[in-house]
């Protein structure tokens, strides 16, 4: 492999170069037996196009708005923790490359830069990640610092009652680093285990439900949306407690093995919601096809969570940003190839699932 990676798997394998291996498995990983970690890609592997002949694509429009905010593609970065294990910049770089590719990014709860740092290093339209700890003035005080600093979202992570369980951070005993942003020592007795998933088990509130989402809209003027939707039931339920947007997420196959990977959950949320608030999807983004994919199901958008961590590693904002720069030139392409000049061309019959029946669906 030359240098410089053409596609954005090969930062993957340069970061697994770079990363001491405890850090490259918290990164990496999933939780089990990794089986929804596989099929969160795989799934992607099993859809086909078809594309549409003889339109006049001579020019190609990506742009999008996301709850009303301009972005240059319906890309996002999705919030994942900890970047200064990958670079000792950490989430600064990110947000600068967000803001270079002109697409919004999504900033964890558990981030190595403070809130405030990130919203002064450049001008990323950002969303806020949200978990809620059992001392709920924690997170309530998160929310405000990110409403005050500009944050336009939060992002309510619904699938992490518990941390699933990763054997690789068990094996690895893998680290709870100190996190500045908030004011909570991350300490936790020797558990032999993951200090990460002990951390959380301490602070990570297991008795947060829907009644809590009222609480939650109490308390900021954001839009809300919830992460880790996976079910027509559950995405019914959102819509009745007044939830702004669903993000269709099995956590990058961290948490529950054996969900289904997410491209297969989506139609089914899609179909539910009805078009009533937009779904926002992740879970192995890899290629422009896979985003292609996504918003032929039904997608407004998606987030991309490890190919942007793994840039970061190699080669800091600039790799993060020729992550996203890959992927938008992957989906231009496979919008001209599809017949597709814009967004709204991409329709289901794009897209041919294995479950489809054989006829042509046009
Ligand atoms: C290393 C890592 C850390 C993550 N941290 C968080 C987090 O702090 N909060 C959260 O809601 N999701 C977190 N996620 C999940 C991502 O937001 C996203 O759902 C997932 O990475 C998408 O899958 P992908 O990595 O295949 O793109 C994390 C994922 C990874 C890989
Ligand atoms: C402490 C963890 C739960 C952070 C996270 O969301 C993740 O690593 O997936």
């Amino acid at each position: 492999m030359g240098d410089e990676p053409v596609n954005v798997k090969e930062y993957q394998i340069l970061a697994k170069q770079a990363l001491p291996k405890m850090y490259y498995d918290y990164f990496a990983g999933g939780s089990e037996d990794q089986h929804t970690l596989r099929e969160n890609v795989a799934a992607f592997q099993r859809i086909t196009l078809r594309p549409r002949i003889l339109v006049d694509v001579s020019k190609i429009d990506m742009s999008t708005t996301i709850l009303g905010y301009k972005t240059s593609a319906p890309i996002m970065i999705a919030p994942t923790g900890m970047h200064k294990l990958a670079h000792p910049e950490g989430e600064v770089l990110t947000a600068k490359a967000a803001a270079a590719c002109d697409v919004i990014m999504g900033l964890s709860f558990m981030p190595t830069c403070t809130i405030e740092e990130v919203a002064s290093s450049c001008n990323a339209i950002r969303f806020f990640q949200l978990y809620v700890f059992k001392r709920r003035e924690i997170s309530a005080l998160m929310v405000k610092r990110a409403e005050a600093n500009g944050f336009k979202a939060i992002l309510l992570t619904v699938d992490t009652p518990k941390v699933g369980r990763r054997e690789a951070d068990i094996k690895n005993k893998m680290i709870a680093p100190q996190l500045k942003n908030f004011d909570m020592s991350t300490e936790v007795d020797d558990s032999g285990g993951s200090k990460l998933e002990a951390f959380a088990a301490r602070s990570f509130d297991p008795s947060l439900s829907w009644k809590d989402i009222a609480w939650l809209k109490s308390i900021t003027k954001l839009p809300v949306l919830l992460k880790g939707v996976l079910t027509r039931e559950d995405a019914v339920k959102a819509i009745e407690v007044g939830v702004e947007g669903i993000i269709v997420s099995n956590h990058g196959a961290r948490q529950l093995d054996y969900v289904p990977a997410t491209i297969n959950a989506l139609e089914e949320v899609v179909l539910a919601v009805q078009g009533r608030v937009p779904v926002l999807f992740d879970g192995g983004i890899r290629r422009g096809t896979d985003v292609f994919k996504a918003l032929a199901l039904g997608a407004q958008a998606v987030m991309v969570g490890r190919p942007v961590v793994f840039g970061l590693t190699t080669k800091g904002e600039y790799g993060a940003r020729r992550v996203i720069e890959m992927l938008k030139d992957e989906l231009e392409l496979t919008m001209a190839l599809s017949g597709c000049p814009t967004l709204s061309d991409i329709t289901r019959n794009h897209v041919r699932m294995q479950s489809d029946n054989r006829h042509c669906r046009m």
